[in-house]
Formats: structure tokens, C-alpha cells, sequence
């Protein structure tokens, strides 16, 4: 199971991150993607699925239209680990490949 990070290094994990944001109601991490249209938010979520998949870590998402509100946390551990850095990640790289919006 993966730890919890301390204060410093989700500091500087969330500050390399873009949008990213600690929640306000629980221990995880946030961000609204913007797309173009549906297609290119659905796009995004189906290749964030496979990566979920093979590393058996798994988004909570809610998508409207065009937006995808995201939020990462590690169940196991109660909060936020370095799997959702790394998810969070693998998403900003996901994102730009599919053309998000500003
Ligand atoms: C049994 C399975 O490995 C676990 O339930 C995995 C699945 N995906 C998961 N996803 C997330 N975000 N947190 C978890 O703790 C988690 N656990």
C-alpha cells in the first residue's frame, strides 16, 4: 500500500501539477478539464481509462459536455499517495495530447 505524502512533497508535487488542487471536503486532489467539445473529453477519458486500468488506480470523474471535473485520492490509504501524483500526471499528459482548453 502506498503512504500518504507528507506536507513538503505534496507541495511540490501539486505546484508541478497545472490546476491541480487539494479538495476541501476530504484528503485528495482535484482539477476541471475543458475540451473542445464532448468528443475530445471522451476521448480523454477513455485513454485515461487504460492507463487507470493497467496500474489499477482509478479516477472518481463526473463529465458534462465538454468538461471532465477529476478527483484523485488513494482509497487504501485515505488520502493522497504518490499513485495519484502519478495518475494526476499521466492526465496532464493525456490532456494535452487530446487538445485541452486553457
Ligand atoms: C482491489 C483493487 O486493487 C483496489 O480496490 C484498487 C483499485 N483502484 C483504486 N483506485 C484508487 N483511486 N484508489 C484505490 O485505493 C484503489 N484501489
Amino acid at each position: 500500500m502506498s503512504e500518504l505524502l507528507d506536507p513538503e512533497r505534496r507541495r511540490v508535487a501539486l505546484a508541478a501539477l497545472p490546476g491541480w488542487q487539494d479538495a476541501t471536503e476530504r484528503d485528495a486532489i482535484t482539477k476541471v478539464f475543458t475540451f473542445a467539445d464532448f468528443n475530445a473529453a471522451f476521448g480523454f477519458m477513455s485513454r485515461v481509462a487504460l492507463v487507470a486500468e493497467k496500474h489499477d488506480h482509478h479516477p472518481e470523474w463526473f463529465n458534462v459536455y465538454r468538461t471532465v471535473s477529476v478527483t484523485l485520492a488513494t482509497h487504501d490509504a485515505g488520502g493522497v499517495t504518490e499513485r495519484d501524483i502519478a495518475l494526476a500526471g499521466a492526465m496532464e499528459a493525456i490532456a494535452a495530447a487530446t487538445g485541452v482548453q486553457p
